[in-house]
């Protein structure tokens, strides 16, 4: 399970958590303008936008988890296993393997609107990077530095891009019903509810927050997307770039999955591998994880974009404590 958002603060912040059981050595990786980049069926592009992200690279091919553009354009993909379907490749499509997808959006789109177009006749195909890298089941949620988002998920119906009013995505089920499925929660509130269900009694306010007392919490996808879809709405922006990406990391960990608590397979469980979030205006790209609390960040402006070569980052994992004595 992972969850993606937008986060509205001035500048918009885009990223994900990233929940699984296993790494896969995943880096930061910055794909500079002059990275040939090459698709199965589409045109090799010589010369494209810049992309930081979260990669593993194999072949020389940087395998996006998630990542931005230089133009303000995330993109980030999450599990989206039983309802996703990609299809062979057709005559007259433009045909996009799944694992293309990211580099392919983020290398050509400035917008969520030139996504829209890029995809308008786009078939998501099923072939594979290698035997050991089988297509995984995902769906995606592409979002702009204007606040724009959609969710794009490829079904046995076909390939759909919805506009995203929430911007936000978990997994399971289809976007739509995420959706209906937050009416459920209309009561929600960060007030203190009046008391409705029998105003002849005297229900006492034991509490604060009362409001969100209904509020999912679950580790499940439905509970992730109610409950990330509160805290974002209400969320804050901050007077600094320090202060948003605070409060953007605190939206995150609203939906943060605690080691030992989804068991995936007897005695594993899955947690929130990392969770990263970029300035979209910025090209900042700034990430926590699981075993490391310190905000990192890398800065694709201090590289040179115009290289031919990929530019890694290794993740730093490591705890460090301000020892105050
Ligand atoms: C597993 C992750 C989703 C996290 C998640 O939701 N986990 C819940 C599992 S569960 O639903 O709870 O059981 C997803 C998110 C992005 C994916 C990579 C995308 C590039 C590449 C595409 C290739 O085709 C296959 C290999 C590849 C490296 C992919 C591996 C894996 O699929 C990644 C990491």
């Amino acid at each position: 399970m992972c969850t993606s958002i937008i986060y509205t603060a001035g500048d918009k912040y885009f990223g994900r958590n990233l929940d699984l059981e296993v790494g896969f050595g995943q880096k930061v990786v910055i794909t500079p303008h002059n990275m040939p980049l090459e698709f199965r069926e589409m045109p090799r592009l010589e010369h494209h936008y810049a992309i930081i992200g979260i990669s593993i690279v194999r072949d020389n091919y940087p395998l996006y988890f998630d990542g931005i553009n230089e133009k303000g354009v995330g993109m980030a993909g999450l599990n989206f296993d039983g309802p996703a379907h990609y299809f062979p490749a057709q005559k007259g499509k433009d045909n996009i393997a799944a694992f293309e997808i990211i580099p392919y959006i983020l290398a050509n789109a400035a917008s969520v609107a030139e996504a829209k177009k890029l995809l308008a006749n786009a078939n998501i195909t099923n072939a594979n990077f290698s035997d050991k890298l089988p297509a995984s089941p995902l769906h995606w949620l592409i979002a702009d530095k204007t606040g724009a988002s959609v969710t794009v998920e490829s079904t046995i119906k076909g390939l759909n891009v919805y506009d995203n009013p929430v911007g936000a995505l978990t997994n399971n089920p289809e976007f739509p019903r995420q959706l209906v499925n937050l009416s459920n929660y209309r009561s929600i509130s960060p007030a203190t509810p009046k008391n409705t269900i029998a105003p002849e009694l005297n229900l006492p306010v034991y509490s604060r927050g009362f409001g969100s007392h209904f509020l999912p919490g679950g580790m499940d996808s439905e509970s992730r997307f109610v409950k990330v879809t509160f805290t974002k709405m209400h969320a804050p922006a901050g007077n600094s770039e320090v202060e948003n990406i605070t409060n953007y990391f605190h939206i995150l960990q609203s939906v943060e999955q605690q080691k030992g608590l989804d068991e995936v397979a007897p005695d594993t469980f899955e947690y929130t591998i990392y969770s990263d979030g970029s300035n979209l205006s910025k090209g900042i790209f700034y990430y926590k994880t699981y075993d490391n609390s310190q905000i990192n960040a890398v800065d694709m402006h201090k590289e040179d974009l115009e290289s031919t070569e990929l530019i890694t980052y290794p993740v730093q994992n490591e705890q460090v404590i301000n020892q105050q004595n």
